[in-house]
Formats: structure tokens, C-alpha cells, sequence
């Protein structure tokens, strides 16, 4: 069965899509942006304050659907410019630096809302 998972601590969708949804052993991502829960879109931020924003998000999603970091089973990096990849790599590495879920990274010709990078995950949950 499908459920929706919403909450206030991470951006509302900017289309029509939910923030993440799940069957209750797995949870499904939406690609999370640069924007904060307050709707301030940090797109013209380095790349490595909007790679923060985007998982901080990510992370805010998953807790409200009972996941944690550790359970990330795969993620994928969308950059609007894969120049960025370095700076990226290196502020995710702070999210999930023991046993990181497999992720494949790859440049976007753009991104909505004109930001540098979308992140999303599937995660198993607790
Ligand atoms: C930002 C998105 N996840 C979207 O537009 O689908």
C-alpha cells in the first residue's frame, strides 16, 4: 500500500509530486533542492551550502518516514554542472561517511527552479 509522507521540516514540492512516498519497507525520495522549509531558494549558493541544503532536506524526509542516513540503500546526485562534483562529494561525505548507500551522480542539463544540484534516495525503513 501506498503512503505519502509530508512534513513541515523539509520544502514543500514545487510541482506535483509528494516529498517522498513509501509501502512501509521502502521509502522513495523525491529529488530534494536547495530550498529551505521556509521556501528560500539558495540556488546561487556554493555548491557546497546548496549540496548541505538539498540533505539536510533529504534528511528531514526520511525521519518523517521512519529512515535514517544509515538506511539510504542508493541515492542519485543530479548537478547542473558536474565541474561541482568535488565540492559536492565532499560535503556528502559528512552525511554518510560509515557503509555509504551506492549513488550514481551525473549532470543534469538543468535543474528545476535553475539550482546546481537535486538529490534524491531510496531508503529502507526501520
Ligand atoms: C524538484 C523536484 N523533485 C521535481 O520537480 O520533481
Amino acid at each position: 500500500m501506498k503512503e505519502i509522507v509530508h512534513t513541515d521540516a523539509a520544502p514543500e514540492a514545487v510541482g506535483a509530486y509528494s516529498q517522498a512516498t513509501t509501502n512501509g519497507e521502502l521509502v522513495f525520495t523525491a529529488g530534494q533542492i536547495p530550498l529551505t522549509p521556509d521556501g528560500e531558494l539558495l540556488g546561487d549558493a556554493p555548491i557546497a551550502e546548496q549540496t548541505e541544503r538539498a540533505l539536510d532536506n533529504l534528511v528531514a524526509v526520511l525521519d518523517e518516514a521512519g529512515a535514517a542516513p544509515a538506511d539510504v540503500l542508493k541515492t542519485t546526485v543530479f548537478l547542473a554542472d558536474i565541474d561541482d562534483f568535488d565540492e559536492m562529494n565532499a560535503t556528502y561525505a559528512d552525511y554518510f561517511d560509515e557503509s555509504p548507500p551506492a549513488r550514481s551522480a551525473v549532470q543534469a542539463g538543468a535543474l528545476p527552479k535553475g539550482v546546481g544540484i537535486e538529490i534524491e534516495a531510496v531508503a529502507a525503513v526501520e
